[in-house]
């Protein structure tokens, strides 16, 4: 699943394994979860993330594939958020893990990602949820992560979501896409 900051990607996620039993993986919390350890990596991962800007393409990879592996025996299959952010970030999933099914890009207006965000951001002590990060992440965002889209869209597996509308409509339109798959 691909989409701006804010997009909603984390929400429609949480919907797509109360029905579907995916396996969710979000690498932005594979990389929180390993800042909230305050490990040594932790640190240099944090300072990247309050920037705004990607961490390692390898760091966040093996993360990535070590948790899959770990869900391999139960897994129904993965559902992966957030990932990949830049074209060769893709190149290189393919080479270690595989090709992927489907890319659910949800999509929304700059200006209400940023909204969305802002909000969130009252209550979610995510340190990149201010709006001078925030600005960074979309320009990150349209600059690396929408040519991503391009090269997906050219195998004919990319569906756009319109995610301006309300959760449970929006999450109609992905659930179609899913059943589509089977
Ligand atoms: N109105 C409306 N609000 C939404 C929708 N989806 C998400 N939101 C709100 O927008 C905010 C961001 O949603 P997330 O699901 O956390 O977004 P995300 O794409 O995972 O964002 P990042 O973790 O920053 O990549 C949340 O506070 C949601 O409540 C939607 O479809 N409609
Ligand atoms: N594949 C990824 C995913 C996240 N990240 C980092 O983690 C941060 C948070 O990712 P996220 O997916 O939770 O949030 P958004 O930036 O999409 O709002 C990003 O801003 C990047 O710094 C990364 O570098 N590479
Ligand atoms: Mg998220």
């Amino acid at each position: 699943m691909a989409g701006g900051p804010g997009s909603g990607k984390g929400t429609q996620c949480e919907k797509i394994v109360e029905k579907y039993g995916y396996t969710h993986l979000s690498s932005g919390d594979l990389l929180r979860a390993e800042v909230a350890s305050g490990s040594e990596r932790g640190k240099q991962l944090q300072a990247i993330m309050q920037k705004g800007e990607l961490v390692p393409l390898d760091t966040v990879l093996d993360m990535i594939k070590d948790a899959m592996i770990a869900k391999a025996d139960v897994s129904k299959g993965y559902l992966i958020d957030g990932y990949p952010r830049e074209v060769k970030q893709g190149e290189e999933f393919e080479k270690k893990i595989g090709a992927p099914a489907l890319l659910l890009y949800i999509d929304a207006k700059a200006e209400t990602m940023v909204q969305r965000l802002m909000k969130r951001g009252q209550t979610s002590g995510r340190s990149d949820d201010n709006e001078e990060t925030i600005k960074k992440r979309l320009d990150l965002y349209y600059k690396a992560t929408e040519p991503v889209i391009a090269y997906y869209e050219t195998r004919g597996i990319v569906r756009k979501i319109n995610s301006e509308l309300p959760v449970d409509e929006v999450f109609a339109i992905v659930v179609k896409a899913i059943d589509e798959l089977k």
